[in-house]
């Protein structure tokens, strides 16, 4: 078996003339949660496209768990996919629809297993019509963990979803990893990759801008510190800047230290700080920093 689960070669895919995947190569060892993150337009659903076997690249090699996900016969049973939108027919029930995805897939399951982790039991005999929103985008789940599959693309799984179903979401995709399956996300909530991916493909214009950890990506930029100062308050130890809601940000490379510094002078001056943030860098920084010009 191999220990690669998907292997991307110089990809390139064109839409008539524009480039829309540039010479993309990257690599998702058995496993791994992997997320896809990118400024829109920048590729990713197109990469996905790929890699799920529903687009031809326009040239590279693609292989997903040793094979080529055009061989739909073979890779399709492996793969679990949650698309941003799916083609659930609006007149078949629920349990329809999750006994349709066991014959497309050809993997089996238990129906009462898969409503279960969705948490559509209750809607087992109502028309997918007849679903909310975020109803929907369970069952859409649903065509990924059914059958636990070796591989799970999830394509903005989160979207639309309130904080209970997200929590179910995460514990079902977890307890997939426990069992050695290979995650690969796209989202805009960047700090749900933060909290989970062991690497981050950070995509810009067709390629990659950056990729590696959380920390390999934050690292070149500080961590921030902010807090509420009373007016009367003494001169400050550290540089910092006013912002517009009245608060300071101290933007720092030694953030324990800093912090250290910043709690010594408010025991000392007996100054209250009682909406004190301090934390790493989060992604959102490293999307900022991205040059849109
Ligand atoms: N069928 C198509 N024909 C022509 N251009 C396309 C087509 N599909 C996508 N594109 C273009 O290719 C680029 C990449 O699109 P893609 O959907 O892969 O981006 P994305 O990273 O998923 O973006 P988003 O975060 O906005 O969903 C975009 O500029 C888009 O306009």
């Amino acid at each position: 078996m191999t220990s690669t689960a998907i292997d991307v070669d110089h990809l390139n895919l064109k839409y008539g003339d524009f480039h829309a995947v540039r010479d993309l190569s990257f690599q998702v060892r058995q496993g791994e949660f992997y997320a896809l993150l990118g400024t829109n337009g920048a590729g990713k659903t197109s990469t996905l496209e790929i890699l799920e076997g529903h687009r031809n690249p326009t040239s590279g090699t693609v292989r997903v768990l040793g094979k080529s996900p055009r061989d739909r016969a073979s890779a399709r049973p492996e793969m679990g996919i949650m698309l941003q939108e799916s083609g659930f027919s609006p007149d078949l029930t629920v349990k329809e629809s999750i006994r349709l995805i066991g014959s497309l897939t050809r993997r089996t399951d238990r129906l009462e297993r898969v409503l279960g982790i969705v948490d559509l039991t209750r809607k087992a005999d109502t028309k997918v019509s007849q679903l909310s929103g975020g109803e929907k985008r369970r069952l859409d789940f649903a065509t990924a963990v059914y059958g636990s599959p070796r591989l799970l693309f999830l394509d903005e799984p989160t979207t639309g979803l309130d904080i209970q179903s997200r929590d179910a979401l995460w514990d079902a995709v977890d307890n997939l990893r426990e069992d050695g399956s290979t995650i690969v996300l796209t989202t805009h909530y960047l700090e749900e990759a933060q909290q989970r991916a062991d690497r981050i493909g950070l995509m810009h214009r067709g390629t990659f801008h950056q990729e590696g950890t959380v920390s390999e990506l934050t690292r070149t930029l500080p961590a921030v510190i902010r807090f509420s100062l009373p007016v009367s308050a003494p001169a400050l130890p550290l540089r910092g800047r006013r912002e517009h809601d009245g608060k300071f940000v101290v933007e720092t490379h030694r953030l324990q230290k800093d912090l250290h510094l910043l709690l010594c002078w408010a025991q000392d001056n007996a100054i209250e700080l009682p909406d004190l943030e301090a934390g790493p860098t989060r992604l959102d920084d490293v999307f900022r920093a991205i040059d849109n010009d």
